[in-house]
């Protein structure tokens, strides 16, 4: 049975607390952890926005979404009560000067609660809303401000956003949000690796072949459309969950669960990620776009129609919605040993794995039988698992024949509990004021100068996405990326997720 800890009194303000990701993310979040009584009476969530609307129509709107999102009946009336008596609403434009008396007259006068600032806004307000906080004599040691993703557009734009929002909160108060570090399989890979001596042994260059790191979704861009154009899958996808990921599988052991320790050996993964050239641009990376097609046998459209569909012409169409990159770590434990990355929309189906590809046995001593080199699936979503390959001795008298077995752990049959959405866990984590799940100021800013280096090349090689139909596993240059290497991605089959 889950254990639900309560947290400190605290005002927290979502700045964009009208918006997409306060409406679908934040606010359930915030009313299942309140379900579950981790909230003090007098705690506060205070929306900001432009619109000029009172507390008790905000309370309504969050009403309305709440019923909407939710499995009928989910809204609990004596939760919602509680829920709803600590909303409010603040009609602010983060861009003018004006109106932060009025956000600071509805916290707590004595300052005496935990304040955290959550930024759902777009980051180039980051810098100025970090400024009109300190001018408005908001902030003090015990605030917190939280910074949603993307930070910043390329390494300068971060370095300038991380420098202005700096110059106000400490380091340590500042808490870079990357979503996939709050999902709970994404943690176990950390208690995998570390709470189980049988891999680390195995984990380096002498016994893993190759690893792959893809996360699939199915969705397009859809109502993100003009968001996604300036983005694309690289700035969108790799250089923040997929990186963070990659360095999570990567990373030395670090010494403890501590922040510093875990972000310290991160860091050095990002560091020693060898520099995508001018030369090698066309041979390790692959840009798609997809086109019309069918998932789960619904037609969808194609991104240029979702594009018109949006206002914005096809023949300014510039994103990917799908990148694959073969990248390599230029350190004594990787050296040698690809890593296959891969992410894109419209693909078959959502789903996110780890698949580390180790070493064929160095002889067979069953004569001509194929032996499959063991594999080892580590499955995010959603379905939870881990897949581990074996070869076995088929049953039956006469000959020995030999046949490759999967040993499958389902975390769903094991942990009969729901797990929480990443953003409770996040938040939560806020207000307790621990940042190990939260990626520190190096990390954004190396990911983006490894990010960059591909933008670059790819607008100097003029390469442009190729197309790949809605519902197929990606272009045609992306099977050609592994099967150059003679390997093959390993996709799930329908259903559970067992790698084919
Ligand atoms: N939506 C998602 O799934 C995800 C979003 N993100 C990131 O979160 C951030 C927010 O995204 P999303 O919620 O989708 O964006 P939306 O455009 O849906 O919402 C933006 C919010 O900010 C408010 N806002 C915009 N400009 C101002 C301003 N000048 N002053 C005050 N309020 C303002 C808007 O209200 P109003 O216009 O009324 O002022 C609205 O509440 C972005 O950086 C995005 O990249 C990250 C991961 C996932
Ligand atoms: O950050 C983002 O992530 C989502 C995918 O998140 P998931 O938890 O559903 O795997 C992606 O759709 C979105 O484009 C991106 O901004």
């Amino acid at each position: 049975m889950a254990e639900f800890v309560p947290v400190d009194p605290f005002d927290l303000v979502i700045f964009g607390g009208t918006g997409d990701l306060a409406e679908r993310k934040l606010l359930p979040a915030l009313y299942h952890r309140d379900r579950d009584e981790q909230f003090s009476v007098d705690s506060l969530i205070i929306g900001v926005s432009r619109s000029e609307i009172s507390d008790d129509e905000y309370v309504t709107w969050v009403h309305e979404t709440l019923t909407k999102q939710f499995a009928p009946n989910e809204v609990d009336p004596d939760v919602w009560t509680r829920f709803s008596a600590r909303l409010r609403h603040q009609c602010l434009d983060l861009k003018s000067a004006d109106g932060w008396a009025d956000l600071d007259a509805k916290f707590d006068p004595e300052h005496e609660r935990v304040r955290v600032f959550y930024l759902a806004t777009a980051s180039s307000l980051f810098g100025p809303v970090a400024q009109q906080l300190h001018d408005a004599d908001m902030v003090d040691a015990r605030s917190r401000i939280v910074l949603e993703k993307p930070v910043g557009q390329d390494y300068p734009s971060a370095c300038a956003v991380n420098d202005a929002v700096g110059a106000v909160f400490e380091e340590s108060q500042i808490y870079r949000i990357d979503h996939y570090l709050g999902k709970e399989t994404v943690q176990n890979l950390l208690a995998l690796r570390f709470g189980n001596s049988l891999f680390e042994p195995l984990w380096e260059r002498g016994a893993v072949e190759h690893v792959q790191i893809t996360v699939a979704e199915d969705l397009g861009a859809g109502n993100r459309f003009e968001f996604y154009e300036r983005t694309g899958a690289l700035r969108d996808m790799v250089q923040n969950h997929m990186l963070q990921l990659l360095c999570l599988v990567a990373m030395e052991p670090p010494a403890s669960m501590h922040h510093d320790d875990i972000r310290n050996e991160k860091i050095k993964v990002l560091r020693a990620l060898k520099p995508i050239t001018r030369a090698s641009v066309d041979d390790v990376t692959v840009r798609g776009r997809y086109t019309a097609g069918i998932i789960d046998d619904t037609p969808v459209p194609g991104y240029e129609k979702e594009g018109r569909d949006a206002g914005v012409p096809s023949d300014e169409h510039d994103a990917e919605t799908f990148v694959a990159i073969k990248a390599e770590i230029d350190n004594w434990r990787w050296n040698g040993t690809p890593f296959y990355l891969r992410t894109g929309k419209r693909l078959p189906r959502k789903m996110s794995q780890i698949v580390f590809q180790f070493k064929a046995v160095p002889h067979s001593i069953f004569g001509d039988q194929s032996l499959e080199p063991n594999r080892l699936v580590m499955s995010l979503q959603p379905e939870e698992g881990v897949q581990l390959t074996l070869m076995t001795k088929e049953p039956g008298p006469g000959g020995f024949r030999m046949r490759s077995l999967p040993l499958n752990l389902h975390f769903s049959d094991a942990f009969a509990v729901n797990y929480p959405d990443a953003y409770e866990r996040l938040l939560m984590e806020v207000l307790r004021g621990n940042p190990a799940l939260f990626m520190r100021r190096d990390e954004i800013e190396t990911a983006w100068q490894w990010i960059d280096r591909i933008i670059d090349n790819w607008h100097a090689e003029q390469i442009q996405p190729e197309e790949y139909m809605a519902g197929s596993w990606g272009p045609t240059k992306s099977f050609m990326l592994v099967d150059r290497d003679r390997r093959r991605w390993f996709n799930p089959a329908p259903g559970r997720n067992e790698a084919s």
